[in-house]
């Protein structure tokens, strides 16, 4: 047995005895994984790196349980997942980001260095020391870190490591939870992509998939949402929306600078549309902004979170776009979202861009799905000043919100996948 093959035996083995009826699929699955080098850490090396899991080392805390950060005896650093007791969903996710991690190696994801299955069952990961981007971005007295310089370099870092996921890796991954808390920042700023628990193997020889929904709100795809519709283009939606975050730093679901917009998505189409597309930067940012920088942002934004996910660039094509001139990038047309009636529109969109030159958007896609119809209403408006309660239950705002016809919800928001 090879020591990849020994690391996924060794953490799923706990798991079957218990109440994994689908184990041996799921082991046969991860049997077939090739992946980079995995050590085995005791759990008395990982307990005394966090001084016995004190509360003083906690980093934060997940959907799995509570993360540590760690010394190890050779000085290096790390941050230490801890699953808790108590779901199973939280062992299916924990086998999940290992599964998915130890095949990916990236300088935008952040590194699985290891694990620990017996007493507890722990993930050690490189420590990424410069928090969660949400810390940083959605508060006052931290925000000022991110100029603008940095917000860019991070939108580039973001999609960097999405291009990866879906098409340089072993397999394409679909993250399907890409969101700013999810995106941990490295002493230089440097994003790595984080939490892997929902994400899924995209088979390559399928357009799409369908799946149980799970993500968070603000953050899923219209077609993801309504149908369960799970293509790469789900990500790029949600990288869209991160996009416009950074630009503006307000979140989407919450978004509240203007009354007559449904959330951010709204009204930075309608700010585009009107022609004052700059006045969505956040204004502390204004003078060491470059305009067309901030214009071609803004725009890749408003392409990515387009409500016809045949129209969203794939992400290599957002990464060649993120150097071009704003003029240069084809149209967006409207952002779908919770609460959004837009008609799809039909057929690649020809567009008069602000060069005066027509182009052909980028529709190219690994998603050919037309399950999706052709006009929608989706039923959730996000924004909490018209739907408080979602927004008060930590558990529906990580919920996506489901069309009758389609697939199963889970009212606990945030679920893997149907095995
Ligand atoms: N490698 C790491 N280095 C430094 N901090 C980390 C690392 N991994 C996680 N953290 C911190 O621990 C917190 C919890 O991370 P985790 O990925 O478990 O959950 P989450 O993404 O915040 O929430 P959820 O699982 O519900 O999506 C993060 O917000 C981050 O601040």
């Amino acid at each position: 047995m090879t020591k990849s093959n020994s690391f996924f035996r060794n953490i799923i083995k706990p798991f079957r005895s218990t109440s994994d009826k689908g184990g041996k699929k799921s082991q046969e699955e991860l049997g077939n994984i090739t992946s980079h080098e995995q050590k085995v850490f005791s759990f008395e090396t990982l307990a005394s790196a966090t001084r016995n899991f004190h509360p003083d080392t906690k980093l934060g805390q997940g959907g799995f349980g509570p993360v540590f950060k760690g010394n190890l005896v050779s000085g290096e650093e790390i941050a230490v997942k801890k699953l808790a007791h108590t779901s199973n969903q939280g062992k299916r996710e924990f086998v999940n980001e290992a599964k998915l991690l130890a095949r990916v190696q990236h300088r935008n994801v952040v590194s699985l260095l290891g694990y620990c299955v017996s007493p507890e069952k722990l993930l050690v990961y490189e420590y990424v020391p410069n928090e969660s981007l949400d810390k940083l971005l959605f508060k006052s007295r931290t925000r000022d870190t991110l100029d603008w310089k940095r917000r860019y370099d991070i939108i580039c870092g973001v999609a960097r490591g999405l291009l990866y996921l879906h098409e340089d890796a072993h397999d394409c991954i679909i993250h399907r939870d890409i969101k700013p808390s999810n995106i941990l920042l490295d002493e230089n700023w440097v994003p790595k992509i984080a939490d892997f628990g929902m994400a899924k193997l995209y088979p390559e020889d399928q357009t799409h998939v369908h799946t149980r929904i799970a993500g968070t709100n603000g953050y899923m795809a219209p077609e993801y949402v309504m149908h369960g519709n799970l293509s790469i283009k789900a990500d790029v939606y949600s990288f869209g929306v991160v996009i416009l975050e950074l630009v503006n730093g307000q979140k989407n679901s919450t978004f509240d600078l203007d009354r007559e917009s449904v959330n951010l998505l709204d009204w930075a189409y309608k700010m585009y549309k009107k022609g004052k597309g700059l006045e969505i930067l956040e204004p502390v940012m204004a003078s060491t902004a470059d305009p067309d920088q901030v214009a071609t942002c803004i725009k890749i934004g408003l392409l990515c979170t387009q409500f016809d996910h045949h129209l969203r660039p794939t992400m290599s094509r957002v990464v060649l776009m993120l150097s071009r001139k704003p003029g240069a990038l084809e149209e967006p047309t409207p952002p779908g979202y919770l609460g959004s009636r837009h008609r799809r529109s039909r057929g690649p969109a020809m567009s008069s861009s602000s060069d005066g030159m027509s182009r052909e958007s980028n529709s190219q896609s690994r998603s050919t799905t037309t399950s999706t119809a052709a006009t929608a209403t989706m039923t959730a408006p996000l924004n909490p000043r018209r739907h408080a309660s979602s927004a008060s239950d930590p558990h529906r705002r990580r919920l996506g919100s489901t069309s009758s016809a389609g697939p199963v919800s889970d009212p606990y928001g945030k679920r893997p996948m149907r095995e």
